[in-house]
């Protein structure tokens, strides 16, 4: 049988949470709560739907009201943002000023390293809004100072993670650590523009501007040539605001320009999509009403958070990047993708269809998906009330499908009742989507046994002590009886598998391919396996999402046309 390698980190958290987080009712929200919470919302990067897809009400700025003011809270300002009762802090220029001394003295970082991390948040930031497909063409505005140096950085970033960066750095700083990043973007060939060869209007060439121009040492008025980058950024709010060919604006820490402390103060500056706040938010942020506000600068002491009496969203996993406010709500019904992919043809697909599983699972691996093998698992009780929910492939051979559970669960339950169920996958950025229905067993208390010591040990003790698919009295008594058995295991003994935990099998009676298409044309091949003179054979019939065409027949394939549309 083909083992799918058991997913080591898959941690038990995770795990568990899925089965209470629907029982338990939720604690009020704090301001890392809520922060965690918009951070888990966030889509997945590659199926971001791009800033110029998507209609004017989703990312414009009107769309979104200004944030009222509380009152200031220890030394840092603050403010209570859409996040929770909770509010978060602001910086003063004194302060951010101050800030970087202590960083950069007493805590013994280097400015390389500071502006190497802000750099990759920016870069982590945008990534997370703005997929590479439909926004790669970017133009970094850099200013003489470190938020220059910001977007040099950030540039690179982006350039490693698919995007294609041009660099507009009209003030030069002659520091080795700014002509070191000019070298490292000159050597991947990244283009640096002068001034004079931007194109009067930026939207015709680029997806993304990025505003790296200046940071919170500015002062004053802009003066050339920054003044009249930043009115052209400041007028494509008014010429081509919201629509759908105008560039994202994403500012570096302060929109340039902006008044450190009191923001745009006459109202006509840059109005960006996005504000990527550097370490702590700057008081301007304030006045930020743009859908993307994020912040970065994962390098945060907890000193320096005690001395300012910082109060800042956690960053979620390994982030360098967390969203501070809420996330932007969309418009549902204009989300759509159109599907471009190569013909599915019936007369070049494996005649076996778990041979063609197998296929297409290689693909998605090759592909980079992340857990290809997550499949929907639909059940059904013996009164036909029907649930899905997701589950890991651990095994595929031409016996069946494997997973693992708990045997007292709900989709226990209703395989007791009902030994039928229907297993999807979804690899969306193929454009592909696999079904397969047929009967289900119990694999053999061996092969149970067998995975379950595969698995990470913290996950095994998480199947003791999860009884899934009840309710809890609290989170706690799940940790604690956790770590009771952490303990007793603590010595390295075999921690045995509990009866009621254990794998089934899906034998599969039917399967369908399916290869998205333009205009909803899509590729559908159904295996069905049907019986001819008392032998058993995969039988394809081709379903396309046209009204109904009956009686095409060939050799291969008995063909009929099914409309899904
Ligand atoms: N600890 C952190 O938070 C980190 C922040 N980083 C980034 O650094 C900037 C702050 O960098 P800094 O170099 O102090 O300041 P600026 O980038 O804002 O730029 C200062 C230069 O800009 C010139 N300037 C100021 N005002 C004007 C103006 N009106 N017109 C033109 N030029 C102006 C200034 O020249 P002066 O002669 O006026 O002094 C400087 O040359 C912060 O915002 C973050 O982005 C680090 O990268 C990481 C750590
Ligand atoms: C990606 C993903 C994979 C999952 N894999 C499994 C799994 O392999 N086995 C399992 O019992 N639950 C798994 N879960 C949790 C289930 O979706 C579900 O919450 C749990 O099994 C309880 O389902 P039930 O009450 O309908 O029986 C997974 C959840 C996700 C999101
Ligand atoms: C409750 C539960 N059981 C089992 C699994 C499968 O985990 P593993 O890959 O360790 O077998 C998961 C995966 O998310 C899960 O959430
Ligand atoms: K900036």
């Amino acid at each position: 049988m083909r083992m799918l390698r058991p997913k080591a980190l898959r941690s038990m958290s995770s795990s568990l949470s899925q089965s209470i987080k629907l029982l338990i009712p939720h604690s009020t929200a704090t301001v890392i709560e809520a922060a965690d919470t918009a951070a888990s919302l966030r889509v997945p990067r590659r199926a971001t739907p791009s800033h110029s897809s998507l209609p004017l009400s989703i990312f414009g700025r009107r769309a979104y009201s200004s944030l009222s003011q509380c009152p200031p809270s220890r030394r840092c300002f603050s403010l209570g943002v859409k996040m929770g009762e909770e509010s978060i802090s602001y910086l003063t220029q004194k302060e951010a000023a101050e800030i970087d001394e202590i960083l950069m003295g007493s805590l013994g970082f280097s400015v390389d390293q500071l502006m190497e991390l802000a750099g990759l948040s920016v870069a982590a930031s945008i990534a997370e809004v703005y997929n590479s497909k439909d926004n790669g063409r970017i133009i970094v505005l850099c200013g003489p100072g470190n938020n220059g140096g910001d977007g040099l950085v950030a540039a690179r970033h982006l350039y490693h993670f698919g995007y294609r960066p041009f660099i507009c750095y009209p003030k030069r700083t002659a520091k080795p650590l700014y002509s070191g990043l000019v070298t490292q973007l000159e050597s991947l060939s990244i283009p640096f523009l002068l001034v004079e060869d931007l194109p009067q209007n930026l939207s015709d060439r680029f997806d993304i501007i990025v505003d790296a121009m200046f940071g919170f040492s500015f002062h004053g008025a802009p003066r050339p040539p920054f003044d009249d980058l930043i009115q052209r950024i400041a007028l494509l709010n008014d010429i081509e605001k919201n629509t759908r060919s105008s560039p994202a604006v994403i500012s570096v820490d302060i929109p340039s320009g902006w008044h450190v402390e009191e923001g745009d103060i006459n109202g006509e500056g840059i109005k960006p999509d996005m504000l990527v706040s550097l370490t702590a938010p700057k008081l301007c942020a304030r006045k930020f009403a743009g859908p993307h506000h994020f912040l970065g600068g994962r390098f945060v002491p907890p000193s320096i958070k005690d001395k300012f009496g910082l109060r800042l969203p956690a960053y979620p996993g390994t982030s360098m990047c967390v969203r501070i406010g809420k996330t932007p709500t969309v418009n549902i019904s204009a989300l759509r993708e159109n599907y471009v992919s190569p013909e599915l043809l019936e007369n070049q697909v494996l005649a076996d269809p778990t041979d063609q599983f197998c296929k297409w699972f290689d693909e998605a691996v090759a592909a980079g998906l992340r857990e290809p093998n997550a499949m929907a698992l639909s059940t059904s009780s013996k009164v036909g009330k029907i649930s899905s929910r997701m589950v890991l492939l651990k095994g595929v051979d031409k016996q069946g499908f494997v997973w693992y559970t708990n045997y007292g669960s709900r989709k226990a339950q209703d395989l007791s009742e009902n030994p039928f169920a229907a297993l999807l996958f979804h690899w969306n950025s193929l454009n592909r989507q696999v079904r397969v229905e047929g009967s289900v067993e119990r694999v053999s208390f061996e092969e149970s046994e067998k995975y379950f010591h595969s698995r990470p040990l913290g996950s095994q003790l998480g199947a003791i002590v999860s009884k899934q698919s009840t309710p809890l009295s609290g989170r706690e008594v799940l940790h604690e009886a956790y770590r009771e058995l952490e303990a007793k295991y603590a010595d390295g003994s075999v921690i045995p598998k509990p009866d009621y935990w254990g794998g089934y099998r899906l034998k599969p009676i039917l399967f369908e391919f399916w290869q998205g298409q333009t205009s909803r044309l899509h590729d559908r091949l159904q295996y069905s396996l049907r019986e001819v003179e008392g032998r058993h054979s995969w039988h394809i019939d081709l379903a396309v999402n046209v009204a109904s065409i009956k009686g095409l027949n060939n050799t291969t394939s008995d063909l009929h046309f099914i409309s899904s549309l």
